[in-house]
């Protein structure tokens, strides 16, 4: 059967922080936002040419506050608050107050079965106002891919499946089981806007944004490098979507992946499958983590090297590297 979505992209995020300067700092400086200015405790920042993608509300408990879905207008809005209402899932329509917050022209409110907060939204504010980046960067790659992608910790990532994939019609990219159950969800051309680690805990486990160049991702890796304790995986490229990335610890103690050169997919042929060759091809080692499961990452990285798993990439003036790569 088909599988039937109405949305387009991770549009905004929100993290519960009471860490406001730590988070200013942090996103501005090292990760390249722009803060926006807003009364009251919260804080806002840009990444693109829309008033506001991440959000730090100021409340006291450290985490993900709200993931929020882009729907493409009013009529997708009421479908979807329809469909969830007819399975037995509470919407919420918000206050002309909130939407306003969000600086949406709407937006409703419900749960995942685990108690993560989300929204699905239309109509996003633009800013008069080019971005000014926080560092000099050359931009974030949002436009339809949205701002990034999030990815949840989960106590029991099955349970989850039947609300993510079949009732919000995330489309499954892969899924993995080393070193936790993984699962990747597509609703645009990234190649995946969510994910969730089965890791047996709850809340965030990191979210990803991308930069429109690679010296822009190494510039803040270097950053990063001037902190004591800032970076947690070091530089590294996955196996699935070829992101080449590394992670920090965020104020509130989930990570933030920052990196370039993420795969597109196409929605309309993709096949979901297992991937059974690991999380990296290369890197993103766990600082601090006990020997063992780092030892284990550190196998299936060898292994992938070993065997030639690579991103599918070469340099145009290379035309010799595919007979190269062919004969093995
Ligand atoms: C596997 C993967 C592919 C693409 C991504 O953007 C991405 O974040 C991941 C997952 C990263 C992954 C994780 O979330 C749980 C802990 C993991 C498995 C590690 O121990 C290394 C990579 C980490
Ligand atoms: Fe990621």
């Amino acid at each position: 059967m088909e599988q039937h979505s109405e949305f387009t992209a991770l549009g905004y995020l929100g993290i519960g922080s009471a860490r406001l300067d730590d988070w200013s700092s942090y996103a501005t400086r090292l990760l390249g936002m722009q803060m926006a200015d807003r009364g009251g405790t919260m804080r806002a920042f840009r990444m693109d040419d829309r008033k506001q993608r991440l959000v730090v509300t100021g409340e006291a408990s450290e985490g993900l506050a709200f993931l929020g879905w882009e729907v493409t207008d009013a009529a997708a809005l009421e479908r979807l608050a329809a469909r969830l209402d007819a399975s037995g899932v509470a919407v919420r329509r918000a206050p002309h107050a909130l939407a306003d917050e969000r600086l949406v022209a709407d937006l409703i409110l419900f749960d995942d079965p685990a108690g993560n907060r989300l929204e699905a939204f239309h109509g996003a504010a633009v800013a008069d106002e080019p971005l000014r980046p926080g560092r000099p960067i050359s931009g974030f790659r949002t436009g339809p891919l949205g701002m990034g992608h999030a990815v949840l910790h989960t106590e029991n990532t099955e349970a989850l499946l039947p609300f993510y994939r079949d009732l919000l019609g995330f489309r499954v990219s892969d899924y993995g089981l080393t070193p936790y159950p993984l699962y990747f969800f597509h609703i645009n051309g990234r190649h995946h806007s969510f994910a969730m680690v089965g890791s047996g805990r709850r809340g965030m486990h990191h979210f990803m944004v991308e930069y429109c160049q690679l010296d822009d991702v190494g510039q803040g890796y270097d950053l990063a490098q001037l902190e004591e304790n800032r970076l947690a995986y070091t530089l590294g490229r996955h196996t699935n979507d070829y992101m080449t990335s590394f992670y920090t610890h965020t104020p509130s103690g989930f990570f933030v992946e920052t990196g370039w050169g993420g795969r597109i997919v196409d929605p309309a042929t993709w096949q979901s499958h297992e991937t059974f060759d690991g999380p990296s091809l290369w890197g993103h080692e766990r600082l601090y983590l006990e020997e063992a499961p780092r030892a284990r990452l550190r196998e299936m990285r060898l292994s992938a090297a070993a065997r030639g798993i690579r991103a599918p990439v070469v340099l145009p003036d290379c035309p010799w590297a595919q007979e190269i790569l062919a004969a093995g």
